[in-house]
């Protein structure tokens, strides 16, 4: 409770962190988990509802939630189409579940009407772990994020069905299922490692800001 409300504290421009200035959107879903994480992680941290509140951040993380949710509220508050252009300029963008659907080309099992943002060359097929275990948890190898395995918890995850050419996958289930992926500045995963307190994907997502910061400054 006391990380949710110092993660809702911080407002635009209200974190005094020297760190990269990383937003969380903030339409619908556990926003408030990864902000507490980035903010732990050094990061100067502002949510994002707005347009405005996207041009001011280097990067974004996309939450956990419900995907048809958050695509019709971005799109109600004017938000889908920056979010695009964003997507398209190298903003790093980091998605965890709902996030990774929002991120995904191809979405399986959307319902009627739901669009996702895209920006990944892979195809997610939501809820793919079905009703009867739609939570779980496993350990994965991540050997781009060191030998330790990672511990993951799914909620009603999405399943990366494939991954296109410029996609490259980053951990799979041990029957082969692909649950993360990378694309230049974009990252997906279909678990939540913002409440695992293991923090690796944000570091790594950290460091992919930190280096857009960097080269726009040279
Ligand atoms: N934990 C989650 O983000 C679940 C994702 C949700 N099933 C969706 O389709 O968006």
């Amino acid at each position: 409770m006391t990380a949710n409300l110092r993660s809702e504290s911080l407002g635009v421009g209200d974190s005094a962190a020297a760190g990269p200035h990383v937003g969380v959107l903030a339409l619908q879903g556990d926003f408030r988990e990864h902000a507490h994480v980035l903010t732990r992680l050094g990061a100067h941290v502002s949510l994002v509802r707005r347009p405005e509140e996207l041009d001011a951040v280097d990067g974004l993380v996309i939450p956990g939630g419900e995907s048809s949710v958050m695509d019709k509220l971005s799109r109600t508050f004017g938000l889908a189409e920056p979010l695009q252009a964003a997507i398209a300029d190298g903003l790093p963008v980091y998605g965890t579940c709902a996030g990774l659907i929002m991120l995904a080309d191809t979405v399986l099992d959307a319902i009627a009407g739901q669009q996702s943002l895209g920006g990944l060359d892979v195809v997610v097929r939501r809820n793919a772990f079905g009703s009867q275990n739609q939570s779980f948890e496993t350990d994965l190898d991540i050997p781009a994020l060191g030998e330790e395995p990672m511990h993951a918890v799914f909620i009603r995850g999405p399943v990366v069905e494939s991954v296109g050419a410029a996609a490259t996958p980053l951990a799979a289930l041990a029957d082969g299922r692909v649950v993360a992926v990378e694309q230049g500045n974009l990252l997906g995963t279909s678990f939540h490692p913002e409440i695992t307190g293991e923090y690796r994907f944000h570091e790594y997502f950290l460091g992919k800001v930190r280096a857009r910061t960097a080269s726009a400054v040279e």
